[in-house]
C-alpha cells in the first residue's frame, strides 16, 4: 500500500448512506405483494431531481474495468441524485468522496456484491460508472432537466483503488 492507494471494502448501507441509498433485497421485505409471491423492499431510495428537472431512465453499457484502478477524476451532479442498477450480477466499483470546501476530499471505495445496486445523493462526488465485469449493463435513473448538471474535478494526484484484504 502507498500513500495514495485506497482500499475497497464491501459496499454496506450504513457506511454509504452519507454518499446515498444501496438498493438491495437484503433485511425483512416491507410488504409481501402478488398474492404472496413477491417481496417488496419499498421505496429504498432518497431520489431528488431538483425543482425543474423529472426522472429519467437511461440504460448505459459501460466497458469494465480492472483492479488496481487509477481514479483521476470525481464528479458530482449538483441538480440531481443519480442511481445505477446493474443489468447483470457482475460486481461494480463505486467510489465516493466528501465535499471539501467545493472540491472532493478523501475518496472511500466500495465493492458491491451480486444484486445491490446504488442510488448517490444529490451533489455526492463519486467516481464514474466502473464496471468490473463484462457487461457493464446498468439503467441508470437521474435528472432530465435544463441547465448544467455535471461538475468534474480533474485529480491533481491520482489515487489507486486496490481490492483484497
Ligand atoms: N455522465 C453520465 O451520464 N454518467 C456519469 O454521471 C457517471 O456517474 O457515470
Ligand atoms: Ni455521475
Amino acid at each position: 500500500m502507498t500513500a495514495r492507494d485506497i482500499r475497497a471494502v464491501p459496499l454496506a448501507a450504513a457506511a454509504f448512506a452519507p454518499f446515498g441509498d444501496v438498493l438491495e433485497a437484503a433485511g425483512a421485505p416491507d410488504r409481501i405483494i402478488n398474492a404472496g409471491h413477491c417481496a417488496r423492499f419499498h421505496d429504498r431510495a432518497r431520489l431528488d431531481f431538483g425543482p425543474d428537472g423529472r426522472a429519467g431512465i437511461s440504460v448505459f453499457m459501460a466497458e469494465p474495468r480492472a483492479l488496481p484502478y487509477r481514479l483521476d477524476l470525481l464528479e458530482r451532479h449538483p441538480e440531481g441524485s443519480q442511481a445505477f442498477i446493474p443489468m447483470s450480477l457482475a460486481p461494480f466499483l463505486v467510489i465516493v468522496a466528501p465535499d471539501a470546501g467545493g472540491f472532493p476530499g478523501q475518496p472511500q471505495a466500495f465493492l458491491t456484491a451480486p444484486g445491490q445496486g446504488v442510488n448517490l445523493l444529490r451533489g455526492t462526488w463519486h467516481g464514474v460508472l466502473t464496471p468490473l465485469a463484462a457487461p457493464g449493463l446498468f439503467a441508470v435513473i437521474d435528472r432530465i432537466g435544463p441547465g448544467a448538471n455535471l461538475e468534474e474535478v480533474a485529480l491533481a494526484e491520482p489515487w489507486v483503488i486496490v481490492g483484497g484484504p
